[in-house]
């Protein structure tokens, strides 16, 4: 029987690394793929010295893997951040091409959505990957929201990721169980991007299929909000599964809401349900529940447009510091966890994730 992936992380965290700790727990697997009897990942080092140092871990890890049951090849890369940096050939940003987006070993493709921005698309994009691969599934996260980016910051990662020798595929890096990439990990600490709709979908194009995303049960993609240019590219060259639909309460935003849905009906990509967010604040001090942007709301527009509600997630502080700090609140415990763990429980029951 050919090994599983699980079986081939369980090897990986019981080989020790110089200066204590394991690949696994230090977040130093890359691109970590198996397919049939193939093992293949890489190894990143904070630097040259580190990988010097690493390079009995990588023999050892490729001997030991080799060993297992079900494995004929195993390619083990060892690479550090400056020789491993995006040959300028990989810059993000060209005009796109007509064709569909090759996605070979992408399962499903599920966007999150909203109309109007800030109410918490990214955060609830960010958690529920979490909270998915947290489950065993194999998770993506694609950041498309090209103008603003928060992937990178919410998911704690920073750095240029790596490039496959010959410099022809980007290597993306894995947060929390979660391979993901975002335009943001290639620019500069406040670089803006300023480009108009077809650098957009050239560089959503380029940030599909020229990135080595591996066997994947679910690609998250985080979209900009609104109904524009990137929505578009999304739906039409790509498989995409169907779309989430994020919202608060609020009459303002479940009216962008209504859009971002009307555009998904246009383009025939299945509505696969409504979330609520910043449903309601209990004040941590005395209990009592406010609800500042309205409540109930978007579970009533679930049930007028006739699609699945997929349920409230509330306002809380500790949130929106999991999101400023790389700490997504869906990594820890308590009732926040739970809240995402029950979202992606639903989405692997109904096949979706
Ligand atoms: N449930 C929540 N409780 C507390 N803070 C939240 C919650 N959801 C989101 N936030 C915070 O609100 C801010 C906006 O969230 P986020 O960036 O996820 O929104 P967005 O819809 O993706 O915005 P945009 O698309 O405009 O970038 C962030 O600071 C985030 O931490």
């Amino acid at each position: 029987m050919p090994v599983t992936r699980n079986e081939v992380l369980s090897v990986l965290s019981r080989l020790e690394i110089p200066g204590g700790g394991t690949l696994i727990d230090r977040d130093m697997v890359r691109a970590l793929t198996v397919e049939g009897t193939t093992v293949r990942f890489v190894i990143e080092a904070a630097d040259a010295t580190q990988a010097e140092a690493l390079e009995d871990v990588r023999a050892r890890a490729q001997a030991a893997l080799a060993a297992l049951e079900g494995v004929g090849t195993v390619s083990v890369v060892l690479t550090a951040p400056a020789a491993s940096r995006p040959a300028p050939g990989i810059r993000i940003g060209r005009h796109p091409t007509p064709e569909e987006i090759p996605l070979t070993g992408v399962e499903r493709i599920v966007a999150v959505a909203s109309g109007k921005g800030g109410v918490g698309k990214s955060t609830v994009a960010t958690n529920l990957a979490v909270a998915l691969a947290r489950q065993g599934r194999r998770v993506g996260l694609l950041d498309a929201d090209i103008h603003g980016p928060s992937v990178p910051r919410m998911m704690g990662v920073s750095g240029r990721p790596g490039a496959t020798p010959g410099g022809k595929t980007i290597l993306p890096p894995q947060a929390h169980g979660v391979t993901l990439m975002s335009i943001g990990l290639m620019l500069e600490d406040g670089q803006a991007v300023v480009w108009r709709g077809p650098m957009l979908m050239g560089a959503l194009q380029q940030m599909l299929g020229q990135v080595h995303w591996g066997e994947l049960d679910v690609l998250i993609v985080d979209l900009p909000p609104g109904t524009g240019d990137v929505q578009l590219t999304l739906c039409q060259r790509t498989n995409l599964t169907g779309a989430l639909v994020v919202s608060t309460p609020q009459d303002v935003a479940l009216l962008d809401a209504r859009k971002a849905i009307d555009m998904f009906n246009k383009l025939k990509t299945p509505v696969l349900g409504l979330i609520e967010n910043m449903s309601g604040y209990i004040c941590p001090n005395c209990g009592h529940e406010a609800h500042i942007f309205g409540h109930g709301g978007v579970r009533a527009e679930a049930a007028k447009i006739g699609v699945p509600f997929l349920g409230e997630l509330p306002l809380a502080l500790e949130v929106r510091q999991g999101g400023d700090a790389g700490a997504p609140v869906a990594a820890g415990d308590g009732p926040l966890a739970e809240a995402y763990a029950r979202l992606a429980e639903g989405m692997v029951r109904g096949g979706v994730a």
